[in-house]
């Protein structure tokens, strides 16, 4: 049978990933596509932003980064989807990794390599790496993480080009040159993009990653040598940092860490609008990355809520089921966050 070309999905947080794969899944294009959707923390938002229109399959590896802790379970959900095919149980032509916004692409793309059973099924066909041009600048200055996704790609996306000024543009177009010269540019709005400049493009090239990284094929063992836990309070330091091979292996930025408020109790609106209003205003240049679903008092759709850094924004999402329990979560991803402030706050907005 021949190889299922896959596509690794990478970005910062908030980037503008999930836009676009919910852009691909809806276009009339006649690809069958398995997604595979990689989150942080237990809650997993983007299940609830993803629109489903019960064709595609769509597998959740949380409460770990798909680059470091949950990588093992990426093999088996490989393995598993490329079982479920050929014994006829699910059809599809095409897998699209979504990486979390903190992941490293070098030891995803690993995988397709070193694991034979994973070789045997699948090939690359690209990393995709979607660029928020309103954030990139600050990301790529602070974030190793924002480079190595530039640096692996093999198309880059630049999103988010309506928040910014041609001149801002040119300087973030010709800085993401510099740190990947081979991979195309293109721009992106709201996740709107021709099929064909992101799927089937074979534009992964093994050889440009030796070049990048000679031991990106090599790196396997030191994977086990270098095994720790990375989960949603991924704040561990760089205590590998002097090792040649360590940037494979999930070192995240310092205290950098992620937060879950739920609760069964309903919003008021103008409360939560103030808290967050405020709190945005405070913190926003630490919040990384926040989402949540929301059960406003007195509604009978749930709000969808999200933003980066100051730049956040709500959506009415779909109706509370007759027998679903209402109810709020919501996910902060920050640096240094003061947890106890968003919660006793957040708190106070219930209803
Ligand atoms: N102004 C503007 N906003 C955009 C664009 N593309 C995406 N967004 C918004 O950016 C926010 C983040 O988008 P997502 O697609 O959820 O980002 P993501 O990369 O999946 O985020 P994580 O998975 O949480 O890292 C959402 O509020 C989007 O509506 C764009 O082209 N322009």
């Amino acid at each position: 049978m021949a190889l299922i070309p896959t596509t690794i999905l990478t970005g910062f947080l908030g980037a503008g990933k999930t836009t676009l794969l919910n852009r691909i899944l809806q276009e009339p294009h006649g690809f069958k596509i398995a997604v595979i959707e990689n989150e942080f923390g237990q809650e997993n938002i983007d299940n609830e932003i993803l629109v489903q229109d019960g064709t595609e399959q769509i597998v959740e590896m949380n409460n770990g980064c798909i680059c470091c802790t949950v990588r093992g379970d990426l093999i088996v959900a490989l393995t598993a989807l490329a079982q479920r095919r050929r014994d006829g149980e699910l059809q599809f032509d095409h897998v699209v990794i979504e990486t979390t916004g903190l992941a490293n692409p070098g030891p995803v793309a690993q995988t397709f390599f070193i694991d034979e059973e994973v070789a045997a099924d699948y090939l690359v066909d690209a990393i995709i790496t979607v660029v928020d041009a309103k954030h990139a600048m600050h990301q790529l200055d602070t974030y190793e993480e924002a480079q190595r996704q530039v640096g692996f790609a093999d198309k880059l996306l630049l999103s988010k080009t309506d928040l910014v000024s041609a001149d801002e543009l040119k300087v973030l177009t010709e800085r993401i040159k510099r740190i990947n010269p081979r991979a195309a540019i293109s721009t992106i709005a709201f996740g709107q993009v021709a099929i064909a400049d992101v799927l089937d493009l074979r534009g992964f090239n093994l050889n440009d990653k030796l070049e990048i990284d000679p031991d990106f094929i090599a790196a396997e063992e030191h994977a086990h040598n270098h095994d720790h836990t990375c989960d949603a309070a991924c704040d561990h330091d760089g205590e590998h940092e002097h090792h040649h091979h360590d940037h494979h292996h999930g070192h995240h930025s310092d205290n950098i860490a992620a937060f879950v408020f739920k609760s069964d109790r309903p919003f008021n609106t103008e409360k939560l609008d103030e808290f967050l209003g405020g709190i945005v205003q405070v913190f926003g240049p630490r919040m990384l990355r926040y989402k949540g679903v929301l059960w406003m008092d007195g509604a009978d759709r749930k709000v969808v809520f999200q933003g980066v850094h100051q730049i956040m924004g709500t959506d009415i999402g779909g109706k509370w089921g007759e027998d679903e329990i209402r109810s709020n979560k919501m996910v902060f991803i920050g640096q240094n966050l003061p947890k106890e402030t968003f919660i006793y706050g957040l708190e106070q907005c219930l209803v």
